[in-house]
Protein backbone atom coordinates (compact mmCIF):
# COMPACT_ATOMS: atom_id res chain seq x y z
CA UNK A 1 0.00 0.00 0.00
CA UNK A 2 2.56 2.69 1.08
CA UNK A 3 6.50 2.39 -0.29
CA UNK A 4 8.97 4.34 1.47
CA UNK A 5 12.20 3.73 -0.18
CA UNK A 6 15.71 5.24 0.70
CA UNK A 7 14.28 8.51 1.44
CA UNK A 8 17.00 11.23 2.10
CA UNK A 9 15.33 14.47 4.22
CA UNK A 10 16.95 18.30 4.82
CA UNK A 11 15.77 20.90 7.31
CA UNK A 12 17.96 23.61 5.25
CA UNK A 13 21.56 22.46 4.71
CA UNK A 14 20.91 20.05 8.07
CA UNK A 15 19.86 16.05 6.65
CA UNK A 16 17.55 14.45 8.63
CA UNK A 17 17.06 11.19 7.23
CA UNK A 18 20.05 9.24 5.39
CA UNK A 19 18.15 6.57 3.54
CA UNK A 20 14.74 5.38 5.21
CA UNK A 21 12.67 2.25 3.69
CA UNK A 22 9.62 1.55 5.14
CA UNK A 23 6.36 0.16 4.08
CA UNK A 24 2.89 -0.94 5.13
CA UNK A 25 0.72 -3.62 3.75
CA UNK A 26 -2.98 -3.36 3.43
CA UNK A 27 -4.77 -4.23 6.44
CA UNK A 28 -1.36 -4.18 8.67
CA UNK A 29 -0.71 -2.05 11.88
CA UNK A 30 2.65 -0.57 11.01
CA UNK A 31 4.94 0.15 14.10
CA UNK A 32 8.29 3.28 13.34
CA UNK A 33 10.51 3.28 16.12
CA UNK A 34 13.20 4.30 17.08
CA UNK A 35 14.88 6.31 19.91
CA UNK A 36 14.24 10.31 20.36
CA UNK A 37 15.80 12.35 17.50
CA UNK A 38 15.99 9.35 14.91
CA UNK A 39 13.72 11.19 12.36
CA UNK A 40 10.43 9.16 12.65
CA UNK A 41 8.24 12.52 12.95
CA UNK A 42 10.77 13.19 9.80
CA UNK A 43 9.69 9.99 7.94
CA UNK A 44 6.38 11.39 8.67
CA UNK A 45 6.71 14.64 7.36
CA UNK A 46 8.24 13.16 4.41
CA UNK A 47 5.09 11.58 3.44
CA UNK A 48 2.90 13.80 3.84
CA UNK A 49 4.84 16.25 2.03
CA UNK A 50 5.38 18.71 4.79
CA UNK A 51 9.33 18.43 4.99
CA UNK A 52 9.71 16.72 1.28
CA UNK A 53 12.16 14.32 0.93
CA UNK A 54 15.20 15.31 -1.48
CA UNK A 55 15.79 12.26 -3.11
CA UNK A 56 13.98 8.17 -2.98
CA UNK A 57 11.02 7.25 -3.28
CA UNK A 58 7.54 7.28 -1.83
CA UNK A 59 4.44 5.00 -3.55
CA UNK A 60 0.78 5.00 -2.46
CA UNK A 61 -1.14 2.52 -4.19
CA UNK A 62 -0.90 3.97 -7.26
CA UNK A 63 -0.06 7.57 -6.05
CA UNK A 64 3.69 9.19 -6.43
CA UNK A 65 3.60 11.33 -3.36
CA UNK A 66 6.65 12.87 -3.96
CA UNK A 67 4.71 14.67 -6.78
CA UNK A 68 1.84 15.37 -4.80
CA UNK A 69 1.17 18.71 -2.82
CA UNK A 70 -0.13 17.76 0.64
CA UNK A 71 -3.33 18.41 0.27
CA UNK A 72 -3.40 15.76 -2.67
CA UNK A 73 -1.66 13.34 -0.72
CA UNK A 74 -4.75 13.39 2.00
CA UNK A 75 -7.22 13.28 -0.94
CA UNK A 76 -5.14 10.35 -2.31
CA UNK A 77 -6.45 8.18 1.06
CA UNK A 78 -3.62 9.33 3.86
CA UNK A 79 -5.12 10.77 7.13
CA UNK A 80 -2.38 12.52 9.54
CA UNK A 81 -2.83 12.68 13.34
CA UNK A 82 0.29 15.44 13.97
CA UNK A 83 2.48 15.15 16.97
CA UNK A 84 0.72 17.86 19.38
CA UNK A 85 -2.70 17.76 18.14
CA UNK A 86 -4.42 20.18 16.20
CA UNK A 87 -8.01 20.56 16.21
CA UNK A 88 -10.01 24.02 15.08
CA UNK A 89 -10.14 25.63 18.44
CA UNK A 90 -13.44 27.97 18.25
CA UNK A 91 -15.12 25.02 16.38
CA UNK A 92 -17.96 22.46 18.11
CA UNK A 93 -16.75 18.82 18.75
CA UNK A 94 -18.99 18.14 15.91
CA UNK A 95 -18.43 20.73 13.76
CA UNK A 96 -14.50 19.60 14.39
CA UNK A 97 -15.54 15.53 13.20
CA UNK A 98 -17.96 16.89 10.07
CA UNK A 99 -15.85 19.45 8.82
CA UNK A 100 -13.22 17.48 6.69
CA UNK A 101 -15.63 14.36 6.68
CA UNK A 102 -15.35 11.82 3.59
CA UNK A 103 -18.20 9.25 3.02
CA UNK A 104 -16.93 5.42 4.52
CA UNK A 105 -16.91 3.09 7.42
CA UNK A 106 -16.48 6.21 10.16
CA UNK A 107 -19.30 7.70 10.37
CA UNK A 108 -20.21 10.50 13.41
CA UNK A 109 -22.18 7.59 14.70
CA UNK A 110 -19.29 4.96 14.72
CA UNK A 111 -16.61 8.03 15.52
CA UNK A 112 -19.04 8.75 19.05
CA UNK A 113 -18.93 4.82 19.69
CA UNK A 114 -15.29 4.61 19.71
CA UNK A 115 -14.57 7.69 21.79
CA UNK A 116 -17.47 7.95 23.94
CA UNK A 117 -16.33 10.91 25.80
CA UNK A 118 -16.48 13.28 22.24
CA UNK A 119 -20.13 12.18 22.15
CA UNK A 120 -20.47 13.38 25.71
CA UNK A 121 -19.13 16.83 24.81
CA UNK A 122 -20.45 16.81 21.00
CA UNK A 123 -21.59 20.58 21.65
CA UNK A 124 -18.48 21.92 23.25
CA UNK A 125 -15.53 24.12 22.06
CA UNK A 126 -13.10 22.36 21.01
CA UNK A 127 -10.43 24.58 22.75
CA UNK A 128 -12.55 23.97 26.34
CA UNK A 129 -11.44 19.89 26.18
CA UNK A 130 -8.66 18.31 28.20
CA UNK A 131 -5.34 17.73 26.21
CA UNK A 132 -6.63 13.90 26.22
CA UNK A 133 -10.23 14.59 24.76
CA UNK A 134 -7.88 17.11 21.89
CA UNK A 135 -6.87 13.91 21.23
CA UNK A 136 -9.35 11.99 20.84
CA UNK A 137 -10.58 14.60 18.41
CA UNK A 138 -7.83 14.39 16.53
CA UNK A 139 -8.14 11.04 16.16
CA UNK A 140 -11.71 10.91 15.29
CA UNK A 141 -10.99 14.01 12.62
CA UNK A 142 -8.52 11.95 10.75
CA UNK A 143 -10.78 8.46 11.05
CA UNK A 144 -13.89 10.83 9.78
CA UNK A 145 -11.83 11.19 6.36
CA UNK A 146 -12.01 7.55 6.17
CA UNK A 147 -8.11 7.26 5.33
CA UNK A 148 -7.17 4.44 3.89
CA UNK A 149 -3.98 4.56 5.90
CA UNK A 150 -3.92 6.48 8.91
CA UNK A 151 -1.09 8.27 10.41
CA UNK A 152 -0.87 8.20 14.00
CA UNK A 153 2.66 10.44 15.45
CA UNK A 154 2.95 9.98 19.56
CA UNK A 155 -0.97 10.18 20.16
CA UNK A 156 -0.83 9.17 23.43
CA UNK A 157 2.17 11.06 24.75
CA UNK A 158 1.63 13.16 28.08
CA UNK A 159 -1.28 12.04 28.71
CA UNK A 160 -3.14 10.93 31.73
CA UNK A 161 -2.80 7.18 32.31
CA UNK A 162 -6.87 6.74 31.88
CA UNK A 163 -6.86 8.68 28.89
CA UNK A 164 -3.69 6.91 27.63
CA UNK A 165 -6.12 3.60 27.88
CA UNK A 166 -8.79 5.02 26.49
CA UNK A 167 -6.48 5.75 23.30
CA UNK A 168 -4.97 2.09 23.42
CA UNK A 169 -8.70 0.72 23.70
CA UNK A 170 -9.54 2.83 20.56
CA UNK A 171 -6.80 1.42 18.47
CA UNK A 172 -7.32 -1.84 19.65
CA UNK A 173 -10.28 -1.43 17.81
CA UNK A 174 -8.90 0.30 14.67
CA UNK A 175 -6.84 -3.09 14.30
CA UNK A 176 -9.95 -4.98 14.83
CA UNK A 177 -11.35 -3.20 12.01
CA UNK A 178 -8.50 -3.90 9.75
CA UNK A 179 -7.84 -0.30 9.39
CA UNK A 180 -4.19 0.00 8.18
CA UNK A 181 -2.42 2.21 10.19
CA UNK A 182 1.47 3.77 10.68
CA UNK A 183 2.08 4.40 14.58
CA UNK A 184 4.85 5.81 16.17
CA UNK A 185 4.49 5.60 19.83
CA UNK A 186 7.01 5.10 23.03
CA UNK A 187 4.81 3.18 25.00
CA UNK A 188 6.08 -0.49 23.33
CA UNK A 189 4.57 -2.36 25.83
CA UNK A 190 0.93 -1.32 24.69
CA UNK A 191 2.59 -0.85 20.91
CA UNK A 192 4.31 -4.62 20.66
CA UNK A 193 1.70 -6.58 20.56
CA UNK A 194 -0.70 -4.87 18.28
CA UNK A 195 1.96 -4.19 15.45
CA UNK A 196 1.99 -6.56 12.80
CA UNK A 197 5.82 -5.37 11.89
CA UNK A 198 8.11 -3.02 13.11
CA UNK A 199 10.68 -0.73 11.58
CA UNK A 200 12.99 1.14 13.78
CA UNK A 201 15.11 4.30 12.59
CA UNK A 202 18.54 4.89 13.97
CA UNK A 203 20.22 8.47 12.87
CA UNK A 204 17.80 8.62 9.85
CA UNK A 205 18.06 5.12 8.56
CA UNK A 206 15.77 2.28 8.76
CA UNK A 207 18.74 -0.29 10.52
CA UNK A 208 15.57 -3.15 11.29
CA UNK A 209 12.37 -4.15 9.91
CA UNK A 210 10.68 -7.20 11.12
CA UNK A 211 7.80 -8.92 13.10
CA UNK A 212 7.33 -7.84 16.68
CA UNK A 213 8.53 -11.48 18.04
CA UNK A 214 11.66 -11.51 16.41
CA UNK A 215 12.62 -8.40 17.73
CA UNK A 216 14.58 -9.71 20.70
CA UNK A 217 17.21 -8.34 23.37
CA UNK A 218 19.99 -7.42 21.47
CA UNK A 219 17.71 -5.26 18.76
CA UNK A 220 16.12 -3.59 21.59
CA UNK A 221 18.96 -2.85 24.00
CA UNK A 222 20.70 -1.62 20.64
CA UNK A 223 18.28 0.78 18.80
CA UNK A 224 15.82 1.19 21.45
CA UNK A 225 17.12 1.38 24.99
CA UNK A 226 17.57 4.57 27.00
N1 LIG B 1 12.46 21.79 12.21
C1 LIG B 1 13.67 21.23 12.30
N2 LIG B 1 14.79 21.90 11.93
C2 LIG B 1 16.01 21.33 11.98
N3 LIG B 1 16.24 20.07 12.40
C3 LIG B 1 15.17 19.35 12.79
C4 LIG B 1 13.84 19.88 12.76
N4 LIG B 1 13.00 18.91 13.22
C5 LIG B 1 13.76 17.85 13.50
N5 LIG B 1 15.07 18.10 13.26
C6 LIG B 1 16.20 17.16 13.43
O1 LIG B 1 15.98 16.02 12.62
C7 LIG B 1 16.37 14.84 13.30
C8 LIG B 1 15.19 13.87 13.38
O2 LIG B 1 14.17 14.42 14.20
P1 LIG B 1 12.71 13.79 14.32
O3 LIG B 1 11.84 14.78 15.02
O4 LIG B 1 12.28 13.30 13.00
O5 LIG B 1 12.98 12.54 15.26
P2 LIG B 1 11.98 11.61 16.04
O6 LIG B 1 12.51 10.24 15.88
O7 LIG B 1 10.58 11.87 15.59
O8 LIG B 1 12.17 12.09 17.54
P3 LIG B 1 11.17 12.28 18.76
O9 LIG B 1 10.86 10.92 19.23
O10 LIG B 1 11.98 13.07 19.72
O11 LIG B 1 9.97 13.03 18.22
C9 LIG B 1 16.88 15.28 14.66
O12 LIG B 1 18.28 15.37 14.57
C10 LIG B 1 16.26 16.65 14.84
O13 LIG B 1 17.08 17.46 15.63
Amino acid sequence: MLNVTAIETFYGPSQALFGVDLSVKAGEMMALMGRNGMGKTTTIRSIFGLTPARSGNITFESHDLRRLPSYRIAQAGLGLVPEGRRCFPNLSVRENLVVTASPGYWSLARVEALFPRLAERRSQMARTLSGGEQQMLAIGRALMTNPRLLVLDEATEGLAPVIRQEIWAAIRELKAQDQSTLIVDKSLAELLPLADRCTILEKGRTVWTGEPTALDDSVRDRYLGV
